[in-house]
């Protein structure tokens, strides 16, 4: 798989406080990377840190195969475009006049790709409209207009649904997808909205004190959240052979439980288990949420 960043070992440490602690990180090309954590995790710090904004303590980051330490590194870096807390926008100007701004910063010869970015960003009818005078929404559009200006194929955005209304959010969402599907650009998304998360992403990240817990993809999660019963047994080898002899697709959880994917036909196994002298303890179904998983494995980390 190719991956457009690869994080390996990164420590960033502000005097004693370690914020971010030998953290593992990898973004597949053409991926929504999902970067999931609680107020204070770490997400923006590593995002300042990959974006060159601040320096590692340890550890080191690959962009597109080119490591931070090679002095290439700054013209990597233009290929990514980044949001990082809040839009960089100039206020009393226009759409088009924050984009003929940007545009003069990154020394681009003409503005003719203008028109188009403000029509992927659905800000094309703005006219003299001043960005002071935008929703939430159309700034927050418009702060990635900015950042797609350079033409990046990787937009890194840290928190990009935070305070927008439903209808902010379904535009962010369309954008966020159109970018990925129709302009090929890899995503970075850090985001503590987990069910809109959950509308976009194809990959996950989650982090804790500065730590990730685990990295997973969205195929893989469903996997995790299709319909699964939990039984708990006083003799799992009893349970694990009779699931077997019945085709049941399960997971061994604990000495005692598993969880069994799929329709359970309760009664037969019921039977089966008490012929063989095995009780059960317990039966009740999984209600997995992005949100309870989260909250799931960060416990289990805690408690690791
Ligand atoms: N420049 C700094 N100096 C000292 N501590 C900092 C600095 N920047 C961030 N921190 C601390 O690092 C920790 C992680 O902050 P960070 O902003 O990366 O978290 P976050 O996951 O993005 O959370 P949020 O969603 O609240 O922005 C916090 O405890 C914060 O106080």
């Amino acid at each position: 798989m190719d991956y457009v960043l690869q994080v390996q070992g990164l420590t960033k440490k502000y005097h004693q406080n370690t914020v971010i602690n030998d953290l593992h990180m990898s973004v597949p090309k053409g991926a929504i990377y999902g970067f999931v954590g609680k107020n204070g995790a770490g997400k923006t710090t590593l995002i300042r840190l990959i974006c060159g904004l601040q320096e590692p303590t340890a550890g080191t980051y690959t962009l597109y195969g080119t490591n931070h330490h090679e002095s290439d590194i700054s013209t990597t870096r233009r290929r990514i475009g980044a949001v990082i807390e809040g839009p960089s926008i100039y206020m009393n100007m226009t759409a088009e006049d924050n984009l003929k701004m940007q545009y003069r910063v990154l020394g681009l010869p003409s503005f003719d790709g203008i028109p188009t970015l403000l029509r992927l960003v659905g800000l094309e009818h703005t006219g003299k409209k001043k960005a002071k005078h935008f929703s939430l929404g159309m700034r927050q559009r418009l702060g990635i207009a900015v950042a797609l200006c350079g033409d990046p194929d990787f937009l890194v955005l840290d928190e990009p649904m935070n305070g927008l209304d439903p209808k902010g959010i379904i535009e962010m969402r369309e954008l966020i997808l159109k970018l990925n599907r129709e302009q090929q650009i890899t995503i970075l998304i850090s985001s503590h909205i987990l069910d809109e998360l959950a509308r976009v992403a194809t990959h996950y990240g989650f982090i804790d004190n500065g730590k990730m817990i685990q990295e997973i993809s969205s195929t893989e999660l469903e996997k995790v959240f299709r319909k699964c019963t939990r039984i708990k047994v006083t003799n799992i080898g009893v349970l694990t052979r009779v699931l077997d002899s019945m085709q049941q697709e399960y997971t061994v959880v604990s000495e005692e439980a598993v969880n069994v994917f799929g329709e359970v036909h309760i009664t037969p196994l019921v039977l089966r288990l008490a012929n063989e002298h095995c009780n059960v303890l317990s039966i009740h179904e999984l209600d997995e949420s992005l949100e309870h998983y989260y909250l799931n494995i960060v416990g289990g980390a805690k408690h690791a």
